[in-house]
């Protein structure tokens, strides 16, 4: 294959994170789930090099790596019978980093060779990504990771349109970056990366289109991260342990959830109802999804004390994402005031907690091109580690607001595309 150069500019892709509401683990054996994205995001800055190579920089994560081009492997997708088995190709001059930076560098390297591989264009680029999402508490970190690299894999090889983000570059964007989901997890259920790619409010099932909900109710929820580290592929294990053992009582336990989620889907889209009512009624299917999860055994201390804190408060909180830790979700009701908001916040966060506000159902990937013919990753490093590391005093936790306040080497009109309402 001959191999085509190209000019081109650098370019910013941006991908949310998610909070699933209602059905995880349920929706592993394809009941119906319910998420939504949030508003913090994965960035990732994209610029040409003149020598060929391919360069991933991944700060929040303390990954810098080098690949010559030509040692990695181009991949026709029968060569591998699943894609954990990646490790092998990794080419010998790349030390494969422990913790994080491993699943990140074998993704990069399985996606790379998948998506090149459909391409005759060759080109060298450095990738910096930066995140907002905290890794590997639940909220989806390596879905927002995967869309970026997958779209940005995608549009060095010419392989999406040139304006925007048309529904055939999403379809495509999502199926990559599924497969980069797979690298981590092995058997994802394809939820993370269905809203980090579309965004919004999603009943999700697996194999299915997933279905915008379109909401009729803006809904704020308030997320704390206990802090406690948990393994996803651990704990979805523990639960198909379990349903070996009880394969009917976990059954049953599993269309509880997913009657959770269908009720919740109604709820979202009721228009009959007062908005008081429909808050109670969310608010007991909360209670309710969370209790089930427990008996699956995916509940922790620290997420218990979460729904206690709360609970003396009159207000409803479940686990989110894979449990053991990681993050509870707390449903705050329309009317209440966010100083009153603050003050739960601070007493979770006294528990060594760290909380964050936010409404749920922001934009899905973006794509921001031709960003400015003269940015640069060092300026983009200096900018966003600046921002990250020394927040102004009296800050009020922001993280997302101090974040694109450092993009300050991209023209304002790429970061309102890059932020999508
Ligand atoms: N900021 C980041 N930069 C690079 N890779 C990231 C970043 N955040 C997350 N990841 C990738 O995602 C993985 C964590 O994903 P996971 O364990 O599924 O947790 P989460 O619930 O946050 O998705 C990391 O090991 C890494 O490969
Ligand atoms: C438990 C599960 O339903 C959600 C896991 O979410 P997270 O990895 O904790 O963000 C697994 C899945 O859907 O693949
Ligand atoms: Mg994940």
């Amino acid at each position: 294959m001959v191999a085509v150069h190209r000019d081109w500019s650098p370019f910013v892709v941006s991908a949310p994170g998610k909070v699933i509401l209602f059905g995880e683990h349920a929706v592993v054996y394809g009941k119906a789930a319910i998420a939504g994205s949030l508003d913090m995001r994965a960035y990732a800055l994209v610029t040409p090099r003149t020598d060929n190579k391919a360069r991933m920089v991944l700060p929040d994560i303390g990954v810098d790596v080098l690949f010559d081009s030509h040692t990695l492997p181009l991949l026709s997708g029968t060569e591998l019978s699943h894609p954990s088995e990646v490790e092998a190709l990794v080419p010998s001059s790349i030390s494969i980093p422990e913790g994080p930076g491993r699943t990140a560098v074998l993704t990069f390297v399985y996606l790379y060779g998948c998506i090149f591989a459909e391409s005759d264009r060759t080109t060298g680029f450095t990738l910096c990504v930066r995140s907002l999402l905290p890794v590997g508490a639940g909220l989806g970190s390596s879905a927002a990771f995967n869309v970026a690299l997958s779209a940005t894999l995608l549009q060095l090889t010419g392989q999406l349109q040139e304006e925007g983000v048309s529904a055939s570059d999403s379809k495509l964007i999502n199926q990559w970056a599924f497969h980069g989901e797979q690298v981590a997890h092995g058997t994802p259920s394809g939820i993370d990366n269905s809203v980090a790619t579309y965004g919004g409010f999603l009943k999700y099932i697996k194999g299915e289109p997933s279905v915008n909900l379109e909401s009729t109710h803006a809904l704020r929820v308030l997320i704390t991260n206990t802090n406690v580290p948990k393994s996803t592929k651990a704990l979805v294990a523990g639960v198909r342990a379990l349903r070996d053992r009880y394969p009917s009582v976990v059954d049953g336990i599993l269309d509880s959830i997913d009657s959770v989620s269908t009720t919740a889907a109604t709820l979202f889209q009721s228009t009959s109802e007062a908005e008081e009512t429909l808050e109670q009624q969310m608010q007991d299917i909360i209670r309710i999804n969370h209790g089930l999860l427990s008996t699956l055994g995916v509940s922790h201390a620290s997420l218990e004390r979460v729904r206690e804190v709360t609970a003396a408060r009159n207000l409803a909180s479940k686990l989110t994402g894979a449990g053991g830790g990681g993050c509870a979700l707390t449903l705050i009701p329309n009317g209440m005031a966010s100083g009153d908001v603050d003050v739960v916040a601070r007493e979770l966060e006294a528990e060594g907690f760290h909380c964050y506000q936010t409404v749920v159902g922001g934009g899905g990937v973006a794509i921001a091109r031709n960003v400015d013919g003269k940015a640069t990753v060092e300026q983009w490093l200096a900018d966003t580690m600046e921002q990250h590391n020394s927040p102004a005093d009296g800050d009020d936790g922001n993280v997302y607001g101090r974040a694109v306040a450092g993009f300050a080497t991209l023209p304002a009109a790429a970061i309102a595309v890059l932020k999508p309402e």
